[in-house]
């Protein structure tokens, strides 16, 4: 990783602190227990570059959250069933953020670090998509190699690139041998490398080269996901899902939504009750371009939606933990892809510099904001260490504001 800022720094608190309560409902429960976890893509669902495509139809009758429609009535309680004499049990924190900002990513590593295991259907699920991310991602390289100036190495490889371009299955399964040997074979390509190391330049799945150098390993009957494979593995939300977990003794629960336009639509069924929000913010995407419409920059999209959320007046005093995302792509892509081409306002310097310009934009977003009501942190949501630290960080100042 390119970027020289030590674990203390990444945490850049920035709002003071306060002990100004917001309303919040009582956080009173002792429940433990895991609610069930819905995640997975549906028919709406839409991937970095295209359409996802349906679900997996492998996946065991026991993953019934396979439609969001379901799944969100399944794993939430309603607002609506909420009733004065019935206060909520456990302190509500809300994540939101664009699409692949790294909400999911922060509530898997609150299932691992807070000990909420995964069930063998979830294991299941996270498989499926695990190839179907591998797939994508050797496909999206094949077509970038395809109109690169740079020529496979080995010019059979390129024979063999035409035909993952031309195969249209969605591969949410084990690959045939014959499949797995060419995609070995393309990867470890030099001039697949070569190629790989410019891959800011074409939207890749972050996680590509971590799945694909452990090929062998996942391309076997009896493969089960580790608490790493989880974290890097990419399955967009649809509707909502929860966990409940304790943290310090108090209980918490948090609910995470997709970020996709089509299901934000639905976020503000989830506002009521909620005593913070987890906003992610991935500050990598300043070149990249919304799947949604293939025109609206991504960071421009994810500042507004920043803007809006703070500006929401049920969130008028609800404190915001604002995560500055993806920060070890951010700082690989600098050399790549100059900011100040995408935020002419940005008058280059090094990337602390960069850092500071991103964090300068994000607290113009929350600008109406009083400074008390959100706390901003730079972080990598795949480090588990960087996140126990700044999650148990971030729980002990939601509780003493609760106090
Ligand atoms: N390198 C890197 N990858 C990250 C980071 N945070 C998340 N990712 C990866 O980015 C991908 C998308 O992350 P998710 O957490 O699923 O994104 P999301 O916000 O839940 O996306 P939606 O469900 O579509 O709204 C996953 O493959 C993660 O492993 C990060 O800080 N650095
Ligand atoms: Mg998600």
């Amino acid at each position: 990783m390119g970027c020289n800022f030590s674990s203390q720094s990444k945490v850049s608190d920035i709002g003071n602190a306060s002990d100004k309560t917001p309303p919040a409902p009582d956080a009173n429960g002792n429940d433990t227990k895991v609610e069930p976890v819905a995640q997975g893509a549906g028919d709406e669902a839409v991937d970095r570059k295209e359409a996802t495509p349906v679900p997996p139809p492998s996946i065991s009758p026991q993953v019934t959250l396979q439609v969001p429609e379901i799944r969100a009535s399944r794993s939430v309680t309603p607002a609506s069933q909420k009733s004065d004499d019935q206060p909520y049990s456990h302190i509500r924190l809300l994540l939101l953020g664009s699409a692949e900002s790294g909400k999911t990513t922060v509530l898997e590593q609150v299932r691992l670090l807070y000990k909420q295991h995964f069930t063998e259907s979830e294991y299941f699920h996270r498989r499926a998509f695990i190839y179907h991310n591998i797939f994508k991602c050797i496909k999206a390289l094949c077509r970038a190699m395809k109109i690169s100036d740079i020529q496979f190495s080995d010019p059979i490889n390129m024979g063999r690139a035409q035909s993952i371009i031309a195969d249209e299955e969605n591969h949410y399964g084990l690959f045939s041998r014959e499949l797995a040997d060419k995609i070995k074979c393309i990867w470890q390509d030099k001039s697949m490398q070569k190629l790989y190391a410019r891959r800011s330049q074409f939207n890749l799945n972050d996680s590509a080269s971590y799945f694909l150098n452990n090929l062998d390993k996942i391309n076997t009957t009896d493969y089960k996901p580790s608490d790493r494979d989880l974290i890097m593995a990419y399955v967009p939300t649809c509707g909502v899902q929860n966990v409940i977990f304790t943290a310090s003794n108090q209980s918490f629960q948090l609910f995470d939504i997709g970020g996709q336009k089509i299901d934000r639509r639905k976020w503000a069924l989830q506002y009521e009750g909620i005593d913070a929000i987890f906003f992610c913010l991935a500050i990598s995407e300043y070149d990249q371009v919304m799947s949604e419409d293939m025109v609206t920059n991504r960071l421009d999209d994810a500042l507004s939606l920043l803007k809006t959320i703070s500006e929401e007046p049920m969130f008028a005093t609800t404190p915001i933990y604002l995560f500055l995302n993806e920060i070890d792509v951010f700082c690989e892509k600098l050399d790549v892809i100059p900011l100040s081409k995408y935020k002419p306002d940005f008058k280059g310097g090094d990337q602390d510099d960069a850092l500071d310009f991103m964090e300068s934009l994000a607290c113009e977003a929350l600008g109406k904001r009083d400074r008390s009501l959100y706390r901003v942190y730079r972080c990598i949501a795949i480090d588990t260490q960087l996140m126990a630290e700044l999650l148990s960080t971030v729980f002990k100042d939601i509780m003493k504001r609760k106090r």
